[in-house]
């Protein structure tokens, strides 16, 4: 079997950009994909497609319409493809057993079902999503027991890698393409199939064949790597803080060591995005399934030390403004959970800013791309607020930062747009209420210059001296802490 036609189930982050990739890199494959949400197919036809990635719009407008495209018609999509990427989310349980932890799988369950209800002749069905350890057993299961005469299945793993924001940088030059199969001549010529796609623009060199079950577990695993690096670094901005110590510096020193290496080394105000901790939780929550306490208490740590860091971040704006922020205008630079994207899923800024609600100070909040109801949304849901009215209240949304920062007491940064970067600051400081403080919650601004010009500034992982501070405030610092 040549693989002619794919089939992807869920036109989500991984989805779209997946998806719209394999279409640019081989125009010799169709490319369908498919959704049951009416809205996110209608916007990935039109103009504005429903997510923002840097080069995405590019590669849509080249495909769609050729070999790339997206549509309700899940059953066509399923009995025309040879392959079947499953894309499905795989959130957080909020219900039942594992709540708060387990990763809820009735999405997946619900296209193996589908797809065993549908299909005609020989699938290749891959697991996209990220999945608990076995998954690829259950899905094998559901479709083995429903399966007609003369259908059958193999079933893959190739977690996703991506990272949003640059999501098709990453397609197009992946660290690595993982594949995950059965050992056996139909898992390998499964697992060749999907390389054969992939080597169109991936060398095989960079093409991993592991074992089902590695593959996922490898998934959670790198996720959970990747995380402990931004907790490990954030815990040392606490030691940097109450020390006197810089936290840049020392990531500089420490990521020299080759073994160590210099990426992901960069304190915040935590991390967020819509897999870190979902994958963190799951992975506590498989090794206490499988009675490996110590080992659930391990990774446990990495969310809770980055719940520390919001917190520790929100709680420190507080004190230094005097113990309270009550009725006092905070301007709030950036809500997505990283820069080049207007994702907001568990972004920090929404833990902050509701933890600043919750002392009843107003924010007038701005993201280059955030929609505005989306952030309403965020700081209104049932999880964030109990008074989602007052909410409302304290909350304004501006489209123009220089409009956000008049008579605010406050700037706070959120996210590392690099635009935060080159803003005029003496002109922001003019029409604030003085003294003016900026916290930078991502280390991405010029502080002295900031305190030259007279802006109390607070960052991650360094305290600045007293001398650099009396400096700026003209003497007058009595009251800062
Ligand atoms: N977002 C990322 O950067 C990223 C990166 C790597 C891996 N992942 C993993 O990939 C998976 C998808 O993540 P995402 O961010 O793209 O999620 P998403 O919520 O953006 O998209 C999922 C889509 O699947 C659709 N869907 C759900 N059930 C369906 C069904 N039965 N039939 C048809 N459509 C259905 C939803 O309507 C939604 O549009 C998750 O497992 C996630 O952990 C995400
Ligand atoms: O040094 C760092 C690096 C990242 N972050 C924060 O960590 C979060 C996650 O960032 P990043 O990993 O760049 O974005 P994601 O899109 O969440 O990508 C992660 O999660 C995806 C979903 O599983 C994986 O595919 C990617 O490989 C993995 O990087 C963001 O809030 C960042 O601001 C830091 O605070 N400091």
């Amino acid at each position: 079997m040549v693989v002619k036609n794919i089939c992807c189930i869920g036109a989500g982050y991984v989805g779209g950009p997946t998806c719209s990739v394999i279409a640019w890199k081989c125009p010799d494959i169709r490319v369908h994909v498919v959704d049951k949400s009416e809205l996110r197919i209608k916007q990935w036809n039109s103009e504005k497609l429903p997510i923002y990635e840097p080069g995405l719009e590019d590669v849509v407008k080249e495909c769609r319409g050729r070999n790339l495209f997206f549509s309700n018609d899940i059953e066509m999509a399923i009995k025309e493809a040879d392959l079947i990427f499953i894309s499905v989310n795989t959130p957080t349980k909020t219900y039942g057993i594992g709540k708060g932890r387990a990763a809820d799988l009735k999405h997946i369950e619900m296209c193996a079902r589908k797809i065993a209800e549908v299909a005609e002749g020989n699938k290749i069905v891959v697991e996209k999503s990220t999945v608990p350890v076995r998954a690829a057993e259950s899905i094998t299961h559901i479709l083995s027991a429903n399966t007609r005469p003369g259908v059958s299945f193999q079933v893959l793993s190739n977690p996703e890698f991506l990272a949003e924001g640059t999501a098709v940088e990453n397609l197009l030059h992946p660290d690595r393409v993982l594949i995950g199969g059965e050992e056996s001549v139909e898992g390998d010529e499964a697992v060749a199939q999907l390389t054969w796609i992939y080597n169109h623009w991936v060398p095989t060199e960079k093409i991993i064949t592991t074992s089902t079950w590695s593959s996922e577990l490898s998934k959670l695993a790198s996720n959970a790597f990747l995380a402990q690096r931004v907790s490990s670094i954030n815990a040392i901005s606490a030691l940097c803080e109450a020390t006197g110590a810089d936290v840049s510096q020392v990531a500089v020193a420490v990521g020299k060591d080759s073994r160590i290496g210099s990426k992901f080394l960069q304190a915040s105000v935590g991390f967020g995005g819509s897999c870190f901790q979902k994958d963190l939780l799951n992975l506590v929550y498989i090794a206490e399934c499988l009675n490996l306490p110590e080992v659930a208490m391990y990774w446990q740590q990495v969310t809770d030390m980055n719940e520390y860091q919001r917190t520790r971040f929100a709680k420190r704006i507080v004190e230094c403004l005097f113990n309270t922020v009550t009725d006092k205008t905070l301007a709030v630079f950036g809500f997505a959970f990283k820069k080049n994207t207007g994702d907001t899923r568990e972004s920090p800024a929404i833990y902050v800013c509701s933890h600043l609600l919750e002392e009843s100070a107003r924010l007038n909040i701005y993201d280059p791309k955030v929609e505005c109801k989306q952030i309403e949304h965020d700081l209104t849901s049932a999880a964030v607020t109990s008074d989602p009215e007052r909410v409302q209240q304290l909350i304004n949304i501006y489209s123009d930062p220089y409009e956000a920062v008049k008579d605010a007491h406050a700037i706070v940064v959120l996210t590392e747009w690099d635009e935060f970067i080159s803003y005029d600051y003496r002109k922001m400081l003019s029409v604030m209420k003085k003294p003016a403080f900026i916290f930078d919650g991502r280390k991405i601004l010029d502080h002295e210059a900031l305190i030259k010009i007279g802006f109390h500034t607070e960052t991650i992982g360094k305290r600045f001296s007293r001398n650099t501070l009396l400096r700026a405030s003209g003497g007058d610092i009595k009251m800062m802490h």
